[in-house]
């Protein structure tokens, strides 16, 4: 059985401009931070996420297994499922912003996309991707080729504009950005390049599709935290620095509200609160209309009746198996509480017809590294 839902406020209601509660006490709780970035400590953000994701190595299937956050990768895994198969129509053309190690490739492959092309800042996720994508070299028995051509391209796509290098991969059907576009919400001009290229690359009624933290339920545990600018669990931590002390959020200043974010055998790296109505104005700008924004235990509790959904959940064990006594703990669970998912669409246009593939770009091909194109 699911853990019970966690009713999250609006940003109004925690934005604090008329909360006189006054400024927390200044000093953090042994938290489980990496302190220094010793390599490019004094890197622009970017590059810190860049280096932290380059760093990151791919884990064997045992290694997978043994997290301490195995059923909240699981439950990611099953959100990213059903969103990509809700909004996915056999045939469409896929881009993927800030792709990662191509951990979405089955999702794409069982949705029949045609073509897809892959965006990401590190280059060592994307040499990850081209092998997943490639299959092993020995070719076992099991393996199965990915069905769709693919293009990956190391870009920062939060700075580089897409548009002339992808203007012959264009329009596309579906736009994703999974775990990763709050990494823009550094600065106003970071977020309408993301949005430019989203909205420049979309056919008009096509999806933008993803999952980023939730600011409401993250500025709540913030001022839960009545003593300190930090809160964590076992699995992951929050810290926000000595500039947001009074806890107060400015809707007129709303980019660049940083803090350090900590997930257990995943995540090490600067995040940025993303408000969603001002996420939601700024799309709008880019003719980008908000059809769905639900936090994940509210889009988790309201999807899993579905009979389909349910037995993906089960064939995953994301929930994982009582008996065994390795069910997903409070602590993932709240973990997923930080994430919210959200459906813009392009406006215009009218969906495309289901079961009409609108291209055929002749299936898989090997992926060299060579061919990976870098935008700078
Ligand atoms: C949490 S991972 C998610 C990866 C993948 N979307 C998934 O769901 O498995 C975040 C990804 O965002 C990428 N990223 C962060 N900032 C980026 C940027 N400015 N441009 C492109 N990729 C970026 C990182 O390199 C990393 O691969």
């Amino acid at each position: 059985m699911l853990p019970s839902r966690k009713r999250s406020r609006s940003y109004d209601d925690v934005d604090g401009r008329d909360d006189d509660r006054g400024a927390s006490e200044r000093e953090f709780g042994d938290m489980p931070f990496v302190e220094e970035a010793e390599p490019g400590a004094f890197e622009p953000p970017q590059k810190l996420v860049a280096l932290h994701y380059n760093l990151r190595e791919n884990q064997t299937k045992a290694a997978r297994e043994n997290s301490p956050i195995i059923h909240l990768k699981k439950l990611n895994n099953w959100v990213k499922s059903t969103l990509i198969r809700r909004y996915t129509s056999r045939g469409d053309a896929v881009l993927d912003l800030a792709c990662g190690k191509g951990g979405d490739l089955l999702k794409w492959d069982k949705a029949q996309v045609s073509y897809y092309v892959g965006v990401d800042i590190a280059i060592g996720s994307l040499k990850d991707f081209q092998v997943r994508y490639n299959g092993p070299s020995d070719h076992s028995r099991h393996w199965q080729p990915t069905k769709f051509p693919a293009k990956l391209i190391c870009a920062d796509c939060f700075e580089v504009s897409l548009e002339e290098p992808l203007k012959d991969d264009a329009p596309f059907d579906v736009c994703s950005c999974q775990f990763a576009l709050h990494y823009s919400f550094q600065t106003c001009e970071r977020v309408e390049t993301a949005l430019r290229n989203v909205a420049s690359m979309l056919r008009p009624g096509g999806v933008f599709i993803g999952t980023m933290t939730d600011a409401n339920v993250i500025v709540r545990k913030l001022r839960e935290a009545t003593t300190t600018l930090e809160f964590h669990n076992s699995v992951y931590g929050v810290r926000f620095g000595e500039a947001w002390a009074d806890k107060k959020f400015a809707m007129d200043e709303p980019f660049g509200i940083e803090y350090q974010f900590h997930l257990e055998d995943a995540v090490d790296c600067p995040e940025y609160l993303v408000p969603m109505q001002v996420l939601q104005w700024k799309a709008d700008q880019y003719d980008l209309d908000l059809e769905v924004k639900e936090n994940f235990h509210e889009y988790i509790h309201k999807h899993c009746q579905e009979p389909e959904n349910a037995e993906l959940m089960r064939k995953m064990g994301v929930l994982g198996n009582d008996k065994q006594g390795t069910v997903i703990s409070e602590d993932e669970w709240d973990a997923a509480y930080l994430y919210l998912v959200f459906v813009f669409r392009k406006r215009g246009g009218r969906p495309r017809p289901q079961d009409q593939p609108r291209r055929d770009r002749g299936g898989f091909r090997i992926i060299n590294v060579e061919d990976i194109v870098t935008l700078s």
